[in-house]
């Protein structure tokens, strides 16, 4: 038996010999791609793609950003019949809510990159006045990028574009819970886009864990908070740095002061686009027991405009994307009063606009994210309570205020901690680029969405090039350390200066007259010294 181990070992080592001797790299390569799996090939060749350096090029990202860009502007159909099987969005809705984001999104990406890409000069101390000190942004290497079903092109195409313009290579594994969507995404981008530095790997939960068992340098994932956890502990075995876009509850408040009948054609919106499924959706609503049946009767009155009498024939009203999510939303229907809608229909996976009155926090729509059409109302005594109510629950991604006092959207915003606040109107801040985008606690880690994006997916490396001049300054940090080099250390670490190129100008002028002056009286007063002193 050992002879025959042996003699394995020695045609292995002759192999080996053969293969590096006469195979180039790419011959080498291939071969030891045939052992590995469909997505350890893709993260190998995006790694050997990132090392070639091209991603590092901003004219190269800016190409890649201005393909994808031209992807959304030719495959529009095709993009729409896929969310239209998959979610039962129109192709108007897949645009509007999906889409658009993401042209905007790369515009200001094209117009923007080559400024947040360059270095960034920073304030500087007495000590590092005469050095350049600046960040430099640099890309990561291999980004994870794992998408939820939700708004399967907004969530998995916007971590990208970050990825790209940071200048990394991306794997892109969007949710297999939209079958045709997740097809058109994996046949698609590589016609646009790079398909060495950006695959697309399409699968279920084997294909992302053993994507998870390979090295990234950053993981992207969006997604509910118990898979986020799965995800960081993959990715605590590489030290890889995550950002995780999760869910939870998000509170909506409704002060009995405000203009209900704006407030809640605002929460039904918010509320019923896409059944229900947004991560940013107004989970539930909070608001005094004398407003409750306005309340009631207002969103009804939206729900009929929005979705006319049936919504079950209206375009413009999704679908539960799956019976595993229609049966967990319909059970959250069983200790519940409904005031309106909970009409369903299993095999079309329609639940009707819903709201249910009365609702207690012990109920079960109340422990876990709905992510349907539900909308639950619990009556409080007052916006104290509300806050109360909504600081024993985990920290939610969105928080909704509607009031037209502006101390009580200040109390609110104050005294409460979310993702992302909003007074006066639901889910409009995802658009706004500007803003963070991400969640805090149990709704996420990390945020994103224009510059937070290139940022989140940069290296942001601190550099200081000091010259090897005038070591005399540096007298102060030497050993020995003494009470007056402490002194001088003092006065030249803790002033910062900031006074840009004109008044760097004008201090060097100081201080070269300073040093002017000191020398004359020095050479003066040595003048009137007599000549043995001097020499001495
Ligand atoms: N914060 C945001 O921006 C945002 C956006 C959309 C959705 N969400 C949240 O996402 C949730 C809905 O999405 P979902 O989680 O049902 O989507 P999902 O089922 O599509 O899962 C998300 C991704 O995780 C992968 N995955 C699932 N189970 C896994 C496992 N055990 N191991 C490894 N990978 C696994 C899937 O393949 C998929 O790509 C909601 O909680 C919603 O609030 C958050
Ligand atoms: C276009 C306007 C005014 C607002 C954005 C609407 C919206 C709901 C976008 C989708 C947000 C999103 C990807 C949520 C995640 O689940």
């Amino acid at each position: 038996k050992r002879a025959a181990v042996g003699e394995l070992c020695i045609f292995k080592v002759i192999h080996l010999f053969l293969i590096s001797a006469f195979c180039s790299f790419e011959e080498i390569f291939f071969i030891w791609s045939q052992k590995m799996s469909r997505e350890q090939q893709a993260v190998a060749r995006a790694r050997k793609a990132f090392e070639t350096g091209r991603s590092k090029s901003v004219e190269y990202r800016i190409n890649q950003l201005k393909n994808l860009q031209r992807l959304f502007s030719e495959r529009q159909k095709e993009i729409a019949a896929a969310i239209k099987k998959d979610l039962n969005k129109t192709e108007v809705g897949a645009q509007f809510y999906e889409t658009l984001g993401l042209e905007g999104e790369i515009s200001l990406f094209i117009k923007n990159l080559k400024e947040w890409a360059a270095p960034r000069h920073v304030k500087k101390n007495l000590l590092t006045m005469s050095d350049t000190v600046y960040i430099h942004p640099e890309p990561l290497g291999v980004v994870l990028v794992i998408g939820a079903w939700n708004y399967p092109w907004a969530v998995t195409i916007r971590p990208l574009i970050g990825a790209i313009a940071a200048g990394n290579a991306a794997v892109v594994k969007p949710s297999e819970v939209c079958v045709h969507t997740s097809k058109v995404m994996e046949d698609l981008l590589p016609i646009y886009i790079d398909k060495e530095l950006y695959p697309v790997v399409t699968g279920g939960v084997p294909e992302t864990q053993e994507l998870l068992r390979q090295k990234f340098d950053h993981i992207f994932y969006t997604g509910n908070s118990t898979v986020g956890k799965v995800i960081m502990e993959a990715a605590a075995k590489h030290l890889t740095p995550v950002t995780l876009e999760l869910g939870g509850k998000s509170p909506c408040y409704i002060d009995k002061n405000c203009d209900i009948s704006i407030a809640c054609r605002r929460v039904t919106w918010g509320k019923y686009s896409n059944c229900g499924q947004t991560c940013i959706a107004p989970d539930y609503i909070l608001c005094e027991p004398s407003i409750q049946n306005r309340v009631i009767e207002e969103v009804k009155k939206c729900i009929k405009e929005f979705y006319t009498d049936n919504p079950k024939t209206c375009p413009d009203y999704g679908r539960i994307i799956n019976q595993r999510h229609f049966k967990r939303v319909m059970a959250m229907l069983e200790d519940s009063n409904i005031a309106v809608g909970g009409e369903n229909d299993e095999s079309d996976c329609y639940i009707a606009p819903t709201v249910l009155r009365d609702v207690k926090p012990e109920a079960k729509v109340m422990q876990e994210e709905i992510f349907g059409p539900l909308l639950p109302i619990l009556p409080v005594s007052s916006l104290d309570e509300a806050i109360k109510l909504i600081n024993k629950g985990e920290k939610p991604l969105a928080l909704y205020v509607f009031s037209p006092d502006n101390k009580v959207i200040e109390r609110m915003r104050d005294e409460t901690s979310s993702g992302g606040f909003l007074a006066n109107d639901c889910l409009v801040h995802y658009s706004v680029s500007a803003l963070p985008f991400g969640g805090v606690g149990n709704s996420g880690i990390g945020c994103y969405h224009g510059k937070f994006s290139f940022d989140r997916l940069s290296h942001l490396r601190g550099c200081l090039v000091k010259k090897l001049k005038m070591e005399g300054v540096n007298d102060m940090r030497y050993p020995p350390h003494t009470l007056k080099k402490l002194g001088w250390a003092r006065f030249f670490i803790l002033n910062t200066v900031d006074v840009g190129w004109v008044g760097r100008m004008a201090l060097l002028a100081a201080l070269v007259m300073v040093a002017a002056v000191v020398i004359q009286v020095m050479t003066s007063q040595m003048r009137h010294l007599p000549l043995s002193l001097t020499l001495s």
